[in-house]
């Protein structure tokens, strides 16, 4: 069934490049979501990829209590890009939220950073997440494993009767920015982190092939990488009791969630678990609330992830 209000597809007249924005519901307040700029396959890739991540910022907005709707946009890059298409693209993707009129708000995504949102600024005002010399809040990544931290703490306590995860073995999938905020976040913890880019393989934690991460023996499975990754096919053989993380849908179709029950695997919803970002942003840039408060605000994410587990027993 379509259940969006809007999905709007341009070609950018300065790029030649295809950008897009999904508007999922408006019905809470003015939608929010981050642009993502990333390579597709072909179009319709990115059209389903907007399409569900869009409806998952507005089940993280209602989670959260965050008064506004869901929607997220797309760059599809089709080419190398050079610093001049890049901002050309960037201008092209801010003509499209301006078609909006404020019911969409843009902020960073994978592929895009604090200093594009800057560029979308010389077109629109509906940019969040400038640099913080700019007078913007900048990455929200800091926030969002803050709030991952939360959901364990909660989880933790439920599945293993301590919010503490000293000493248990802890596998985070996509050691990025928010993977190694979180492995950092959980001193005393065994760590093995796994990432695509073996670049990203320091020796300072265990290491383990992206291939294996979901099937190693472990206490806790963090996915900080990609959405997707929890299928009929990788469920039956996942090796953690406990799965909280950051990477937006996790699941391959909601089904899956009622396979992680069966299997005894508590799965905390990653819409509930990656909102540290939104709630901050939001917080600083439209309430104007200081750092402090918007961290308490993130904090909260423990108490939601205690009341939904409770829900569930
Ligand atoms: N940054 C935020 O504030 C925020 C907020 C909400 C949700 N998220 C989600 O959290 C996830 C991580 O975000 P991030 O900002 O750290 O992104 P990032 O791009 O900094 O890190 C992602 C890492 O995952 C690795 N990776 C990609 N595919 C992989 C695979 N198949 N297996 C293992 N590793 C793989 C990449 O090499 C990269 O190092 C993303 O799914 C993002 O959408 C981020």
């Amino acid at each position: 069934m379509w259940e969006h209000e809007q999905l709007v597809v341009r070609t950018g007249e300065r790029s030649g490049m295809t950008t897009m924005v999904a508007l999922h519901s408006t019905k809470a307040g003015p939608a929010v979501g981050g642009c993502r700029m990333k390579p597709y396959g072909r179009i319709t890739d990115a059209v389903t990829d907007v399409l569900r991540l869009s409806k998952a910022m507005t089940l993280k907005c209602e989670a959260a209590g965050i008064p506004h709707g869901g929607a997220k946009s797309v760059i599809v890059i089709d080419r190398p890009l050079t610093p001049e298409l890049r901002r050309d693209v960037l201008l092209d993707h801010a003509d499209l939220i301006n078609e909006f009129g404020g019911a969409y708000r843009a902020g960073p995504d994978v592929g895009t950073g604090p200093e594009d949102m800057l560029v979308l600024r010389e077109i629109t005002p509906h940019a969040y997440c400038l640099p913080e010399e700019h007078g913007g809040t900048g990455s929200s990544s800091g926030p969002t494993a803050r709030g991952v931290l939360a959901a364990l703490k909660a989880a933790s306590q439920h599945v293993f009767g301590t919010p503490d995860l000293t000493g248990r073995k802890v596998v985070i999938s996509g050691f990025g920015s928010v993977g190694e905020l979180i492995a950092r976040g959980l001193a005393g913890a065994e760590i093995v982190v796994s990432d695509v880019d073996e670049s990203r393989r320091t020796g300072e934690f265990g290491w383990v092939h992206p291939d294996e991460a979901y099937r190693v023996e472990a206490d806790v499975l963090v996915p900080a990488a990609v959405g997707g990754v929890l299928s009929p096919e990788t469920v039956r053989h996942l090796g953690a009791k406990l799965i909280v993380g950051p990477a937006n849908n996790q699941l391959t179709d909601d089904s899956v969630a009622g396979l992680l029950a069966e299997r005894g695997i508590v799965w905390v919803p990653d819409h509930v678990a990656s909102a540290g970002g939104v709630i901050y942003t939001l917080a600083r840039e439209d309430d104007g609330v200081d750092h402090e408060t918007a961290l308490k605000r993130v904090d909260g994410i423990e108490a939601a992830v205690h009341r939904l587990l409770g829900e569930r027993q």
